[in-house]
């Protein structure tokens, strides 16, 4: 798992700076990113709603759009039962991707964003349903303030999940291991800090974190060996599936778009 990974062309970029830059949050920055994301959506889409602290800002918005009246026969999927909880919460009208298989657009955080707009996603817990909603979807918009950004998938020295069968994850987990071995990987069981016991995604499945020293190489052949060994059901890399990236920082908003 050595090879490069070749750049894809960034369509394009715009900035909105702010001309006098101040230090806020970084929920706020959540936030400015999340209601940017909003603006995308029109009257009568089918929305994917993503999960976590970022994505958790654009269903509050959407919720308050709806009962504005400012947006109209919108139907939500959510990616995770917690966003199915809060989004009926804030009366978005929910489907599934069963009954609406294609889905206008999706808007979703991120753990890590690279320069080619790829994705680690599922620090959250939720990146089968995740990746699931985000490839049915025409257009898939990411929502992150700048300390998501890194040179290279794994570079910020923290986890990228892979969700597992829990029937013999020590195997799995050793498997992952020796797969990125040149990378100095190490590959660990996900455990709830409030209970000890194995963190449990929504599909009943356990999570393998692997932490990289250094770069894996090449993400497709690197996301296609993991699929290949048994036992693992996902993994935490969204390769060449965002088609947007909004990065709030502060000195301003930056969308950064790419072709599928
Ligand atoms: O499983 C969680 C999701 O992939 C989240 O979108 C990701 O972890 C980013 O979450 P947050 O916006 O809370 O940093």
């Amino acid at each position: 798992m050595a090879t490069t990974y070749a750049p894809h062309f960034i369509a394009s970029e715009t900035t909105s700076s702010s001309s006098n830059p101040i230090k806020m949050a970084q929920d706020e920055l959540k936030k400015i990113a999340a209601y940017k994301a909003v603006e995308f959506i029109k009257s009568g889409m089918v929305v994917g709603l993503g999960t976590g602290s970022t994505a958790k800002h654009a269903v509050d918005r959407i919720g308050e759009l709806i009962q504005q009246g400012v947006l109209t026969d919108i139907v939500g999927i959510p990616t995770s039962k917690k966003t199915h909880e809060q989004a009926l919460s804030v009366h978005i009208p929910l489907s599934d991707l069963d009954t609406h298989p294609v889905v206008d657009l999706a808007i979703d955080g991120a753990d890590e964003v690279d320069p080619d707009l790829n994705l680690v996603k599922g620090r959250g817990g939720s990146l089968l349903r995740e990746k699931m909603i985000e490839f049915a979807s025409k257009k898939f918009v990411v929502i992150v303030d700048e300390t998501k950004l890194v040179d290279y998938i794994g570079g910020s020295g923290l986890a990228m999940p892979v969700e597992v069968v829990p029937f013999c994850w020590k195997f799995t987990a050793h498997k992952l291991e020796l797969l990125f071995k040149e990378s100095g990987c190490v590959a660990k069981l996900r455990i709830c800090p409030e209970t000890g016991d194995p963190f449990v995604t929504d599909n009943s499945n356990y999570t393998i974190d692997l932490f990289f020293k250094k770069s894996i190489g090449d993400l497709k052949a690197a996301g296609d060996a993991i699929l290949r060994l048994p036992g693992v059901v996902e993994h935490g890399m969204f390769i060449d599936m965002a088609t947007a990236v909004i990065v709030a920082g502060d000195g301003g908003v930056t969308v950064k778009n790419k072709e599928r």
